[in-house]
Parts: C-alpha cells; structure tokens; sequence
C-alpha cells in the first residue's frame, strides 16, 4: 500500500502579490533590451499608441511571475476565468495601476494544428506577469519587479545587470520550431480558389455573409534578422499602430508586428473598440492624391460599406447582449496608414460589474473583421479550407493592469522571425461580390507593412 500523501495546504501566498516601482534615471532602448534579452528568458515588448482616454505606452516584460492556467475553454479565449486572481492581486497589493499582464491568444485556441509545428513554441493562450517590467510613460522610465513570494532585495539590480550584460543575440540557442521549411507555391491557388467557392455559393441556402481568408508569405536574409531594428522601423513607419514582439523562451521564433486594430481598451469606466473593415486598392503613398482618390472609392464602395457593415453590427449586438449601451457613428471614417487606408468605426461602450476588459476580449473576439459571419460557420470554414496554423496571427494582443485597464489590439500585420527566415500572414474579408485577384492583391499591400521593416534592417 502507497503511503498517504500529505495533504496540501491552500497555496494562499499564490495569488498574494508584491511588487516595487523604481524610477530609471538611465535612458535605455527598449526595443534593444527586448533583443538582448530574448537570448537568456521569455521577453515581450509592446508599444501602445495614444488612444482616447488611454495614453501611450511603451513596454518589455521580462521572466515570468505568475502565469494564469486555462482550463479548456472551447474556442472561447476564456480570459475571464483569471478574473479572481487579478482580485487577489488588488487585494494584497492595494493599487496596482503601475504592474503590466500581458495577454495574448491564438485566432483559434482550439485549433489541431496537426503536423504544423510552425507555432509550437507558442502557448495558445497566455495570461502572464512578468519579473521585471520596463515601462516608458509620458517621458518617463520606471522599473517594476513582480513577485509572488519574498524576493529577494537586490532581484531589482540583478535583473538590470543581466540586461545589461546580455549580448545581442547573434548565435541564439538550438532552435524549436524552424518556420520557413515550408512549401508555400500553391498559396496563391489555395487563397483565390477559396475567395472563389464564397462568390459561388452565394445565393445558396446557408451562405456566409462574410469570410476572412488568410495566406502567408515567406521572408529571408543572408544573416540573422535584428528584432531591435525590425520593431524601431514598425514603430518609424506605423507611430499610430501597437507594435508587439514576442519571444516566448530562448531560441524560439519570435511573433512581430504592426497593427492598426484595438480589439477593446478598458479606462475610466469606458470600454473602446472598433470596426476596422474595408481596405483601398493599390500601393499608393499615403499623402498622394492617388491615396485620396481611393479612399474615396472606399468610402462609396457598396461592397466595402457592407462588409465593414457586418463588423460594427456584431460588435455593437454583442455589447448589447452582454448589457453595455454601445455608441458610435452611423458613417465610417478613414484610417490612413502607411501602406493602405481602412473604413474605421469607433466604438464605445460603459463597463459594468459582469462586463470588463477580460469578458469584452472573450465575447469579441474573433469579430468579422479576421474571421466572418455567422461566427462559426466562418470558423469552421477557416479551419477546413485555409490550409495552415494561424496560431497568434489574428488574436488578441495587449497588456493590462491587475485593475482591468488596458488594451488588447488584434495581432495583424505580422509574423514570425526565426534566424535569417520569416514566415508572414494577411488576409481580406470576402463577400459575395469579392474578385479572387483583387483580394490576393490586398493581401500584398498588407504583407507590405512588415516586409518593408524587414528589409528596413539593411539599411545603414
Ligand atoms: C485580415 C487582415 O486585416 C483585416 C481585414 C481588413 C479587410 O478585409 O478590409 C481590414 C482590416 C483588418 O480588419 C490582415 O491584415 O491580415
């Protein structure tokens, strides 16, 4: 017979959380830390533009305090179910305005990919609080070291000197998860074959109104990418976007990129989201009366209107359902970027006692703007007929204070950077009325945005 376990006691310290705010004197790059540090322990960077109520920030966290665990949530993100931890942690630390979570999950957590081992190095869902936060606000470098236990006194000056000591990345450790070993010619057949089953099954009995497709890309280098210089020229090129890298542990790919879309932002009481649906034709620059003229064609395009039509209703219906009185305008406006200009819709609703940031990431994401309508028609479809992982292209990416303010953007214009490979996605919204040519076109213009970064990096 075993002998009895012991009994284990409530681990009550787990959710009691500690944490010291140190102003840096020093000015550092944070996009250089994130690359130093990525060689020795799991790093994230984030930079968060200014958006209504919420002011600019910019982020690297560093190890890993605390990480919430998902039981299986479905395809539901499941956020929400972190919601008492983050009450503990305001209950033992008091204000905790300053302390950062970032929060980041894949377009289909429940996804099988199968034999694609492109995003196993990636959590599908990840809830986390780093040791050492860095964070940059108003002009202002603060230090933040997390914990959940006594730490130790000098952890603070022992973190920066690991930073400090870390070198760039050139030989990274053995690698787990190679991205680019992939065929990729029959993308483009794969991609416009599906944009034209949509066209022909309209007008069918159970039609999707809309569907989001997406392909990938492959970039290469004759030596290893730089991610400090690849996130200063996405911030250079895309000031309006969040940049994002992440770097889950030492010799992982990392997941980078530039997006234009929030998926909801939480300050004040006030929920912040957005329809982001339609795109321009053409390359043109974004100050040429050539981008002009297409943002006017957006604008009267009926095929546009509608598909961007489709997002703000989901979006607006479920705040409704889940008891928020969402406001926004009836006519879309532009978001010009560098690359290609958007129909935008801002949309705003109040946050309740049941509805906050983490039950707003759950009940919005996928919206129709990256996956379709009806939900989950649009899924299934995605995960028959698109071929690959979309793993973390296309899910909610943000960070978030244990008070539930924060914001979570959707991870667009993106991929991963592994070495000297890349291996990138986008993807267009297909109606009816779409042209297979014209949205696989689209799709060029998006991939444009982290591709030029990319190359960016050979510049003097
Ligand atoms: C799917 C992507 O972008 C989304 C699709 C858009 C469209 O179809 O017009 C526009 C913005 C995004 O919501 C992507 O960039 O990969």
């Amino acid at each position: 017979m075993s002998p009895p376990r012991p009994q284990q006691p409530a681990d009550r310290s787990a959710t009691r959380l500690h944490f010291t705010v140190q102003a840096l004197k020093e000015d550092l790059c944070l996009a250089e830390i994130f690359e130093r540090a990525r060689s020795f322990t799991r790093a994230s960077y984030l930079r968060l533009p200014q958006h209504g109520a919420a002011c600019g920030e910019e982020l690297v966290g560093l190890g890993c305090a605390w990480e919430a665990t998902f039981g299986d949530t479905g395809n539901d993100t499941g956020f929400a179910s972190a919601n008492a931890v983050l009450r503990a942690f305001r209950h033992s630390a008091g204000d905790t305005e300053d302390v950062r979570l970032f929060a980041y999950a894949a377009f289909d957590p429940s996804y099988a990919p199968g034999d694609d081992v492109t995003w196993n190095a990636f959590e599908r869902r990840a809830l986390y609080l780093p040791e050492l936060l860095l964070m940059r606000r108003d002009a202002q470098l603060f230090a933040v070291i997390a914990h959940l236990d006594h730490a130790s006194p000098t952890a603070m000056s022992e973190w920066l000197a690991r930073v400090n000591d870390a070198q760039h990345p050139a030989q990274p450790p053995a690698t787990d998860g190679a991205c680019t070993s992939l065929d990729l010619r029959n993308e483009e057949t794969r991609f416009t074959a599906n944009v034209a089953s949509v066209v022909a099954s309209a007008g069918t009995s159970a039609p999707v109104e809309k569907i989001v497709y997406a392909r990938r890309a492959t970039a290469e280098r004759s030596s290893h990418f730089k991610l400090d210089r690849v996130i200063a020229a996405l911030n250079a090129d895309f000031s309006g976007c969040a940049t994002f890298a992440l770097s889950p542990h030492p010799g992982a790919p990392t997941f980078v990129g530039a997006t234009p879309e929030t998926l909801v932002s939480a300050h004040h009481n006030q929920l912040q989201t957005m329809a982001l649906a339609g795109t321009t034709r053409g390359g043109s620059p974004p100050q040429s009366p050539e981008r002009a003229a297409a943002e006017d064609n957006l604008l009267h395009s009926a095929k546009d209107r509608h598909e961007h039509q489709v997002v703000v209703e989901m979006i607006t219906s479920s705040l409704k359902h889940h008891g928020a009185s969402p406001s926004y305008n009836d006519t879309p406006g532009i978001r010009r970027l560098t690359n290609v200009s958007h129909l935008e819709t801002p949309i705003r609703a109040e946050i309740t006692d049941t509805f906050g940031l983490l039950e707003a990431i759950d009940a919005l994401h996928p919206t129709p703007a990256v996956c379709g309508q009806p939900r989950q028609a649009a899924r299934q479809a995605i995960a028959r007929d698109e071929g690959f992982d979309r793993g973390l292209y296309a899910g909610p990416i943000g960070a978030m204070s244990p008070e539930g303010e924060g914001q979570i953007f959707v991870a667009l214009r993106c991929g991963l950077v592994h070495h000297d490979q890349a291996l990138l996605f986008a993807g267009a919204g297909i109606t009816a009325d779409s042209d297979p040519h014209v949205e696989w076109a689209e799709t060029h213009q998006k991939l444009a945005a982290l591709q030029n970064a990319l190359t960016a990096e050979d510049l003097p």
